[in-house]
C-alpha cells in the first residue's frame, strides 16, 4: 500500500482528485464511489474541474435499508448533492434501500458489479476499521449483503441525523470480496479519530477484526491521509 500524507483534508481532496484524473486518462470506465464526510473534498475538486464522467459508470458502496432515495439522509441524496448533479455519469448505481426482497436486491447489485468491473474504488474508513458497511467480523469473501451496523458506527453516523434513534440499523453494502476485485483502490482518511484505524490497517495483522487490513493483500492501493490520521502509522 502506498501512503500519501497531506497537511490537511483540503490537500487530501486535491491528491484524491489527481488519482481520479489519472484513472480517467487511463481510460477507466467504472468508478466505485463512497459517501461520508471523507470524500467530500475530493468530490469538490472533481466538481470544479473539467473532468468528464458522462461516458462512465459509477457504483456506490452502500445504502441504508428503509430510507427513500429522496430522503436527505440517503446515500443517493448525498451523491446527487455532492457529485452527480454537477458531474453526471452515464449511469449511477446505488442499492435500493426500499427493495422488498433484500436477497434479490443484493444479487442484482452483484450482477451490476460483475457486469461493470470497477477500475477505481474510492473508500473511507470507519473508526473501527470498517470499509463500506463491512463491519469487524465480516468475512473477506462476502459480496453484496445487508449489514447490521455496530453501535460505534451508529454513534459515529448519528451526527448526520437529528436523533440517534433515526439512524438505520441496517444497510446494503458491497462486500469485501467485490471491493478487492477493483483494479485500483483509493482510501482516504482525515482527522485524529481515524488514526487508530489507519495504523491497524497498515501495521496490524490482516484480520477480519479490522476489515480495512484486507487491503494489505491488494496489489494497487493508495491511501491518502492527513497528518492527524497518519500519526500512528509506523
Ligand atoms: N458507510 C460509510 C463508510 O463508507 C464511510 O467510510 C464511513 C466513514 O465516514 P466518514 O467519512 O464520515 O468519517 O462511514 C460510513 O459508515
Amino acid at each position: 500500500m502506498k501512503l500519501i500524507v497531506t497537511k490537511d483534508e483540503q490537500q487530501g481532496g486535491l491528491e484524491g482528485f489527481k488519482v481520479f484524473q489519472e484513472a480517467l486518462q487511463n481510460n477507466a470506465q467504472t468508478f466505485g464511489l463512497a459517501t461520508g464526510s471523507t470524500p467530500i473534498t475530493t468530490y469538490e475538486q472533481i466538481v470544479q474541474s473539467d473532468l468528464d464522467f458522462s461516458n462512465c459508470i459509477s457504483i456506490n458502496l452502500d445504502e441504508y435499508v428503509g430510507i427513500k432515495p429522496d430522503n436527505p439522509q440517503s446515500y443517493r441524496y448525498f451523491m446527487n448533492k455532492y457529485l452527480f448533479n454537477q458531474k453526471p455519469f452515464k449511469q449511477s448505481f446505488l442499492p435500493n434501500g426500499l427493495a422488498q426482497n433484500s436477497k434479490q436486491e443484493a444479487a442484482d447489485y452483484d450482477q451490476i458489479i460483475n457486469q461493470h468491473p470497477i477500475d477505481l474504488q474510492l473508500l473511507g474508513i470507519g473508526q473501527n476499521g470498517h470499509i463500506g458497511f463491512n463491519e469487524p467480523g465480516t468475512s473477506f469473501d462476502l459480496t453484496t449483503h445487508v449489514a447490521k451496523l455496530t453501535e460505534s458506527t451508529i454513534q459515529a453516523n448519528s451526527r448526520f441525523f437529528k436523533n440517534i434513534n433515526d439512524v438505520p440499523k441496517e444497510a446494503y453494502s458491497m462486500g469485501i470480496g467485490s471491493i478487492m476485485k477493483s483494479k485500483k483502490i483509493l482510501l482516504e482518511a482525515f482527522g485524529t479519530q481515524k488514526a487508530d484505524a489507519v495504523a491497524a490497517m497498515f501495521n496490524g495483522p490482516v484480520t477480519i477484526d479490522v476489515p480495512a487490513s484486507v487491503l494489505q493483500n491488494h496489489p494497487d492501493v493508495v491511501v491518502i491521509a492527513d497528518e492527524a490520521a497518519a500519526a500512528k502509522v509506523n
